[in-house]
C-alpha cells in the first residue's frame, strides 16, 4: 500500500524540517510550502491525507486555509500550528474546520498522536451509519424528525474533529447518547470514552477523582489512584453536568484543558493526556457565566462548538419510531416478544408534554412492559400522570374528591408532587430531591411510605 501524504506549510524552514523528519520517521511522505500560493498549489496537483499548517503565513492567514480546505478538500484533515499559549486562535481554527491544532514548540509526542488520529480518519466512513435511513438505521440515535436528522449530520462531522464540544439540552434528550456517538464514529473509538457526572461527585473528592493521586497523599490514600483524565487517555472524557463544577476545580480543569497535563494529587510530576473533552449541561451556561458562577474562560474552551438536543415536545413526530425502537430494546433486553402498542396508548404519548424526554418515555415504556398482560400494552399501563390542568385550582388534578379524607387527600397530592419532580428530572432522584428542597434520604422515605416504587438512581 503507498504510504499517505501530508502537506507541510509553514515559513520557516527550521519548523518544516522537523516535521518532515518526524513525519518521514511515521512512513508518510511529505509535500512542504513555504506559504499560502504553495500550498494552493500543491493542493490543485494532488490529494493529501493530512495537511498542517502554520497560523501566520507570509502571504495571508492559515485559518484561510482551513477554511478552503474544508470547504474544497473536506477528506484532509488540518491541524493548525499556533504560538505556544495562544489558545484563542486555535478555537478560531477549531470553529473554522481544523481537526485540532497543535503549539509551538511542538511537542512531538504530541504531534505523533495527532497524526496518528488524522490518518485514521482516512479509514472506510464509520460515521455512514448515522447518515443512513432511519427506517433500518444502525443509528442509535432514533427519530425521523428533521431536527433529529440535523443532529445526526452535525454528530458526524464532529466525529472527524478533535474539537472540544458542549452538548445543551434538557434532561433526558440524549445528551450522553450523543457524547458515546461522537467518540464511537470517530478516530478515538479504539480508546475509553469515559463519562463523569460533575454533579455527583462530592466536592473534595473532585480533584483525586478526576487527576488521581499519589499513595499517601492525604489519610486513606494507601495506593496511587489513576484519574479519570488519565483513565480516557487517547479516548474521550463526557463531564456531564459541567455547570455543576465548584470554581476552584474549573481553575483546574482550564489548566489541564490548555496544558494537556494533570498533576495528581500530591504527585511531583505532570502526566502528558491526550484526552479530547466533550461536556455537557442541562443548564444555561452562558447564563451561569453572567451569574459569575461559572468561569467565562473555561465556558470559552468548552464550547468550541455547541450541539443542541432538541426536547422531545418539539418533536412528537419522533415519538411513534421512538417508541417502537425502545420497546425493541426494552423485549430483546428480557429476551421476550416485542409487545404491541394499542392506538389509544400511542395516542395518550403523543399528546403528553414529556417534561423528561426520551429517558421518561424510556421509563413509561419499561413500566408498561412489566405491567402488560398477552403482550398488549393498554392505556391503563402507560399509568402516565395527568399532566392536564384544572380550570379552576390551576393545578394538575389537586381538587378534594368527594368522600376523600384528610390523609389520603394530602398523601395523594404529595404523590403527585413526588412523582412530577421525579418526571421533571427524568427520574432521577437525587435532582428530584434538590427541586423539592428535601435530602435524598427523606425524598427516598416519602417515595417508600407513598408504595412508589422507582429504579435506583445509576449515577
Ligand atoms: N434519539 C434517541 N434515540 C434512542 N434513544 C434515545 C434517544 N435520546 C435519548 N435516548 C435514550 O434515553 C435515555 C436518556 O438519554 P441520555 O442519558 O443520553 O440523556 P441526557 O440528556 O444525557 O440526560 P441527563 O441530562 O439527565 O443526563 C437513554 O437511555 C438513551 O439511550
Amino acid at each position: 500500500m503507498d504510504n499517505p501524504t501530508a502537506l507541510i506549510v509553514d515559513d520557516e524552514p527550521d519548523i518544516r524540517e522537523l516535521l518532515e523528519l518526524t513525519l518521514q520517521r511515521m512512513d508518510i511522505d511529505t509535500v512542504t510550502a513555504a506559504d499560502l500560493g504553495q500550498a494552493r498549489n500543491a493542493l490543485a496537483t494532488r490529494n493529501f491525507q493530512l495537511c498542517l499548517a502554520d497560523m501566520r503565513l507570509p502571504d495571508g492567514d492559515g485559518i484561510d486555509l482551513v477554511r478552503e480546505i474544508h470547504e474544497e478538500h473536506p477528506g484532509t484533515p488540518v491541524a493548525m500550528i499556533t504560538a505556544h499559549g495562544n489558545m484563542e486562535t486555535a478555537i478560531q481554527a477549531l470553529k473554522a474546520g481544523a481537526f485540532d491544532f497543535v503549539s509551538k514548540p511542538v511537542d512531538l509526542s504530541v504531534l505523533r498522536n495527532l497524526v496518528v488520529t488524522a490518518l485514521k480518519l482516512q479509514e472506510p466512513g464509520k460515521q455512514q451509519i448515522c447518515e443512513d435511513d432511519q427506517e433500518d438505521s444502525q443509528c442509535p440515535l432514533r427519530g425521523a424528525s428533521a431536527a433529529m436528522d440535523k443532529v445526526r449530520s452535525l454528530i458526524s462531522k464532529l466525529a472527524r474533529s478533535q474539537a472540544p464540544v458542549h452538548i445543551t439540552g434538557e434532561s433526558g434528550t440524549g445528551k450522553e447518547l450523543a457524547a458515546r456517538l461522537i467518540h464511537q464514529l470517530g478516530p478515538r473509538n479504539d480508546n475509553p470514552f469515559v463519562a463523569v457526572n460533575c454533579g455527583a461527585i462530592p466536592h473534595e473528592l473532585m480533584e483525586s477523582e478526576l487527576f488521581g493521586y499519589k499513595k499517601g497523599a492525604f489519610t486513606g490514600a494507601v495506593a496511587d489512584k489513576t484519574g479519570l483524565f488519565v483513565e480516557a487517555n487517547g479516548g474521550t472524557l463526557f463531564l456531564d453536568e459541567v455547570a455543576d463544577l465548584p470554581l476552584s476545580m474549573q481553575v483546574k480543569l482550564l489548566r489541564v484543558i490548555q496544558e494537556k497535563m494533570v498533576r495528581p494529587v500530591g504527585a511531583t510530576e505532570e502526566l502528558p493526556i491526550n484526552v479530547r473533552i466533550i461536556s455537557a449541561t442541562h443548564q444555561n451556561l452562558a447564563q451561569r457565566v453572567q451569574e459569575e458562577a461559572f468561569r467565562q474562560d473555561l465556558y470559552y474552551r468548552l464550547n468550541v462548538i455547541e450541539l443542541h438536543m432538541p426536547s422531545l415536545r418539539e418533536r412528537p413526530e419522533d415519538i411513534p419510531g421512538l417508541t417502537q425502537h425502545l420497546l425493541e430494546n426494552i423485549a430483546s433486553n428480557y429476551q421476550q416478544p416485542v409487545p404491541e402498542l394499542q392506538p389509544a396508548a400511542l395516542d395518550a404519548l403523543q399528546h403528553h408534554p414529556f417534561p423528561g424526554n426520551v429517558r421518561e418515555l424510556e421509563n413509561i415504556l419499561e413500566r408498561a412492559f412489566a405491567l402488560c398482560d398477552d403482550g398488549i400494552i393498554t392505556l391503563d399501563d402507560l399509568g402516565m400522570l395527568d399532566l392536564s390542568v384544572s380550570p379552576e385550582t390551576g393545578k394538575a388534578g389537586q381538587a378534594r374528591l368527594p368522600g376523600e379524607n384528610l390523609e389520603d387527600y394530602l398523601a395523594r397530592i404529595e404523590k403527585d408532587i413526588l412523582l412530577e419532580a421525579l418526571e421533571e428530572t427524568g427520574g432521577n432522584k437525587t435532582s428530584a430531591a434538590s427541586r423539592l428542597g428535601i435530602s435524598f434520604r427523606s425524598f427516598r422515605y416519602r417515595l417508600g411510605k407513598l408504595g412508589i416504587a422507582g429504579k435506583d438512581d445509576e449515577k
